[in-house]
């Protein structure tokens, strides 16, 4: 018997990295398939849900179809509310601060790619601290994002630990949850 048909949605980032990480933690098992799509989209100014919300308008009138954008974002508690800092002069800023709590932050967007249906959110979060980087240097803030319960930066953790507590892996579980709900309350989809 085939199986039944998955859905797909196109995934847009500039980023490879982040593409990486998402078709490694997906794996095989999710319940869409995603089509990569590279687009540059603009990065608006505001809060991730409002960032989140615009940049996956945007994709979807680009696009025509379903879509997924992301947006993550690395935050000292010392210095919310205020802005969402992306980048490893966190650690810098947050000399003066006794508090090097943290969070990264994901947030996934989806657009049916009807302009009419309101964007779906689905957030990931995972605590730590802000830390001298250490590690390699080639993903953002990885090298200064050190989680709660592990003495390595995500920089320094091997990929399928980072992949399997990390905020993006907690983002995509929501995701995926919605999609299997979703395709759950369809009609099976027929032999093609
Ligand atoms: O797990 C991560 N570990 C370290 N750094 C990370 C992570 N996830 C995002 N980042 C960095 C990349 C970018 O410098 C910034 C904003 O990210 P974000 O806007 O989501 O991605 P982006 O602009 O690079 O790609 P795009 O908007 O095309 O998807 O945070
Ligand atoms: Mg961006």
């Amino acid at each position: 018997m085939a199986a039944p048909a998955r859905r797909s949605v196109v995934f847009v980032t500039g980023n490879a990295k982040k593409l990486e990480e998402v078709v490694q933690i997906l794996g095989d098992s999710s319940p869409y398939a995603l089509v990569a799509r590279k687009i540059d989209l603009p990065e608006y100014q505001g809060e991730p849900d409002e960032i989140s919300v615009q940049k996956c308008r945007e994709a979807a009138r680009q696009v025509r179809g379903p879509v997924i954008v992301g947006v993550c974002c690395c935050a000292g508690n010392a210095l919310t509310p205020g802005p969402s800092l992306c980048c490893s002069g966190l650690y810098k800023l947050l000399a003066g601060f006794e508090d090097k709590s943290a969070y990264a932050l994901c947030t996934f967007a989806f657009s049916t790619g009807n302009p009419e249906e309101p964007v779906k959110l689905f957030k990931g979060q995972t605590h730590g601290l802000i830390v001298e980087p250490r590690g390699p240097r080639d993903f953002g803030w990885d090298p200064c994002f050190q989680p709660d319960g592990y003495d390595q930066t995500y920089a320094e953790l091997p990929k399928a630990v980072k992949n399997s507590i990390s905020h993006r892996y907690r983002a995509l579980s929501e995701l995926s949850a919605f999609f299997l709900q979703s395709s759950s309350a369809e009609p099976p989809a027929g032999p093609s």
